[in-house]
């Protein structure tokens, strides 16, 4: 397992965001899915040794999370913003140096970023933004890598390309996304699903593959959960009405109403 976490507990004066949470995520990408006040933030900013935990353990790899070194953990938060005038391929540079083993060049790659390696922080759009901060927390190699809601702000194909990326780099880092939408993962190797503090779903292997996170309505057929017959579609010159992510709601209405299937329309 990557991650173990067991009966973690995190209260805010009366309001209990994890209510001795347990859950495990394997190794490849996995996501932490919830949504507003679910308690993902309150988790990854224990992740993160922003806030400490009332009670439970966290494990990594099967060692005690909090004493693993921080370079092996990478993270790229929802609001990370960078100074302005930072330059990418300087910048990637400079962390990998710190966690020690120069993969740039590939991570540059991988994220598309070749065009904009001497271009500075401000002068990126909002989707090169994005993919800068997430090749951030993958160079240097570290183990892991933690990302809150790496897909805000932006558009449909940036979010395929970042999808791409990600699907590459779990060959030899473990990602785990947290975020409130599924934002058209559909291959990941294990997920869990946060409501009020608690874990309702925690998945692995093929039952969290079969999960989707969009539907993509066009004029004759509905696309759900499926990256490929959607790029198919609009490679063939289809227009889509309209792209909508399936929130965690969903999942939880189908859950409780004790329907699982995902509808195939
Ligand atoms: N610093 C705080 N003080 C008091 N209550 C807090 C604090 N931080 C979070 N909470 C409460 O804890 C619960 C879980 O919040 P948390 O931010 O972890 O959820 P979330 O799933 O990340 O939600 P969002 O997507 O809205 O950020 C919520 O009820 C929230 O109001």
């Amino acid at each position: 397992m990557l991650l173990e976490c067991s009966n973690l507990s995190k209260s805010y004066g009366d309001v209990q965001a994890l209510k001795g949470v347990t859950f495990s995520l394997s190794r490849g990408l996995s996501l932490i899915l919830g949504p507003n006040g679910s308690g993902k933030t309150t988790l990854i900013k224990i992740l993160a040794g922003i806030t400490k935990p009332d009670g439970g353990t966290l494990k990594l790899l099967g060692k005690n999370y909090f004493e693993v070194p921080r370079s092996d953990i990478g993270f790229a938060f929802e609001k990370t913003i960078l100074p302005p005038n930072v330059r990418v391929e300087g910048y990637l540079r400079a962390v990998a140096e710190l966690r020690g083993e120069d993969n740039v060049d590939d991570i540059i790659e991988i994220f598309g970023l070749g065009k904009h390696r001497t271009k500075r922080f401000r002068e990126l759009s909002q989707g090169y933004k994005r993919r800068f901060i997430a090749a951030m927390a993958f160079a240097g190699g570290p183990k892991v890598v933690f990302l809150d809601e790496p897909f805000s702000n932006v558009d449909i194909i940036a979010k395929i390309e970042l999808v791409e990326a990600f699907f590459e780099l779990r060959k030899k880092i473990d990602i785990v996304i947290v975020s409130h939408v599924l934002a058209g993962l559909k291959d990941v190797d294990s997920l869990v699903l946060l409501h009020g503090g608690q874990v309702i779903m925690n998945v692995f292997g093929n039952e969290a593959k079969t999960l989707g996170g969009f539907r993509a309505v066009f004029p004759d057929e509905v696309v759900e959960n499926d990256i490929n017959r959607l790029v198919e579609l609009i490679r063939s010159g289809k227009e889509p009405m309209r792209i909508e992510p399936v929130f965690p709601e969903e999942f939880i209405q189908r859950k409780l109403l004790g329907g699982w299937n995902i509808r195939q329309r």
